[in-house]
């Protein structure tokens, strides 16, 4: 498997993206594996009657998105995450493709750590905003 970019080879401005469209089959296996049946994200009755008119994503289904994409694509495979703040700007639905995009901000080369604004746009909304720390040993 391919290692990823190193910090000598990472630029400040560089990003990576990925996408993912949220089945319910998502939504059912993360909350088995989580243990997070939170009735908003499983019981489309009881989220008929919420804010949102209907079951929407766990936040965290789309952080594991962004962990994904900093896993996979940049910093890229080996990438140890120190931080991550997020914001939850709008709701994610089933059926709905979340795009998560991540863009190098800081690079510091002795410490080997990278730091990023991640950000999960549903088409034109951005639905998580954020940014983290990685290291890339
Ligand atoms: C246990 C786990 C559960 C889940 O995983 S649920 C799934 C993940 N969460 C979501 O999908 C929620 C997505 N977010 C939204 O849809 C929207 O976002 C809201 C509908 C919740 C609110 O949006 P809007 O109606 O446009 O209101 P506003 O002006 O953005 O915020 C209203 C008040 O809420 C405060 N607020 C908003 N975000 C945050 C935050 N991240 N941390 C702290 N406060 C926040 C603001 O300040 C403000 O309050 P002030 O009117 O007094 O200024």
């Amino acid at each position: 498997m391919s290692e990823g970019f190193s910090v000598e080879e990472m630029k400040v401005g560089q990003s990576a993206s990925m996408s993912k469209t949220v089945t319910e089959a998502d939504i059912i296996l993360f909350a088995g594996i989580t243990g997070d049946f939170n009735p908003a994200h499983i019981d489309e009755e009881y989220a008929k009657q919420s804010m949102f008119k209907g079951r929407i994503a766990h936040g965290m289904l789309s952080a594991g998105f962004i962990s994904a994409t900093l896993a996979m694509k940049l910093p890229g495979p080996g990438s140890i995450y120190l931080g991550q703040n997020m914001k939850f700007k709008a709701p994610v639905k089933i059926g709905d493709t979340v795009k998560t995009t991540v863009t190098i901000t800081d690079i510091n080369i002795d410490k080997k750590i990278v730091k990023l604004d991640t950000v999960c746009m549903v088409g034109e909304t951005k639905v998580v905003i954020g940014d983290c720390a990685m290291m890339k040993p």
